[in-house]
């Protein structure tokens, strides 16, 4: 749905330029939820602009929906655009317009008549729960609720694609969360695709399909989250599951890049006499997945064996590091 290739982004500066997008490759399959993760600076928010073209890459090609926007300008590239929600961690609304004439605002610049604009905000302050504040005012809404307007404003012209810029960066864990499951349930009702950046690896852990790593303008790595945690030496699994130093001698550090019913420990204990002991780790759902990871001490005259077994099973087995 989105296909970015070899994009490159310089800002020039009176004295200097900055390069903030340094060869960057983006694939986002339809009806997924894609999450680019990264600190301050590494170019989220630059990645984000280029591919609705509010910021022009310096190179590469940016296509949506199979259409190059990178070659479009004036008028055609306003209309795709229209295909492009964007929400903002802001949420940029209008604080003198009420709830209702906020969502109104796209579909009044698109030339909609007032009653088929009446109908639609109705449907999607509805998509959002907030069909009894269409009255109030920003000033009036809590942060959750704004940022729910802007999701149905940003959703006011069909669009196929949504990007999020930070969207949940302003709330609270619980509004987060909420925020959050709307995006998820928005993605399955509409096969809404979703493009969002974030600083928190908690949102990536919670509704994304596919994750990129960023870092001084590249892709560190990128791919669906649960074929990430499957990769030996994965900087998304360490982030995931940041696991307490273990240079003891005999440490693995065991992923399950899936559910495991099985009680593979105490298999190991049977079948190898291995002393197996637990050090550290964590379980959690991932991409609505069972994962774990952990740490643990292996020792015995057969403990190669005992992994062997272990990478038979399916599960990722790395020498611990730390
Ligand atoms: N309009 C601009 N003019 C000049 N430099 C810019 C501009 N926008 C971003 N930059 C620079 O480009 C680099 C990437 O910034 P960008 O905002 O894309 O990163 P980010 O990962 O989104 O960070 P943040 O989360 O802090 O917004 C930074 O060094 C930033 O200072």
């Amino acid at each position: 749905m989105i296909n970015a290739v070899g994009l490159r982004k310089v800002y020039r500066l009176k004295d200097r330029e900055v390069l903030a997008l340094d060869g960057v490759d983006l694939h986002v399959r339809q009806g997924e939820i894609y999450g680019v993760v990264g600190q301050s600076g590494a170019g989220k928010s630059t990645l984000l602009r280029c591919v609705n073209l509010l910021e022009r890459p310096t190179a590469g090609t940016v296509a949506v929906d199979g259409e190059d926007l990178t070659s479009l300008s004036g008028a055609r590239l306003r209309a795709a655009r229209r295909g492009i929600g964007m929400v903002h961690q802001h949420f940029a609304l209008l604080s003198s317009r009420t709830v209702a004439a906020n969502v109104a605002f796209p579909l009044e610049i698109a030339g909609v008549g007032r009653a088929e604009r009446r109908r639609r905000v109705g449907e999607l302050l509805e998509l959002v729960g907030l069909q009894e504040k269409a009255r109030a005012y920003p000033a009036q809404l809590s942060g959750g609720q704004k940022q729910r307007v802007g999701i149905a404003r940003a959703l006011a012209s069909s669009p196929k694609v949504l990007l999020s810029d930070e969207a949940t960066s302003a709330l609270d864990p619980a509004t987060t969360e909420s925020i959050l499951e709307l995006l998820r349930d928005l993605n399955r009702e509409l096969g809404l695709t979703i493009l969002l950046i974030t600083h928190e690896m908690d949102v990536i852990k919670r509704i994304c399909d596919s994750a990129a790593i960023m870092e001084q303008g590249v892709f560190r790595e990128s791919g669906k989250v649960l074929d990430l945690l499957a990769t030996p030496g994965s900087l998304l699994a360490r982030s995931l599951f940041p696991l307490p130093p273990a240079d003891a001698p005999g440490v693995v550090t065991i992923t399950y890049p899936r559910q495991f019913d099985e009680p593979l420990m105490s298999e190991l204990t049977r079948r190898f006499d291995v002393d197996v002991n637990v050090l550290g780790g964590a379980v959690e759902t991932v991409s609505g997945q069972s994962v774990g990871r952990l740490n643990v001490g292996i020792q015995g005259a057969n403990r190669a064996a005992a992994l062997a077994y272990l990478k038979d099973k399916g599960l990722l087995v790395e020498e611990s590091t730390r």
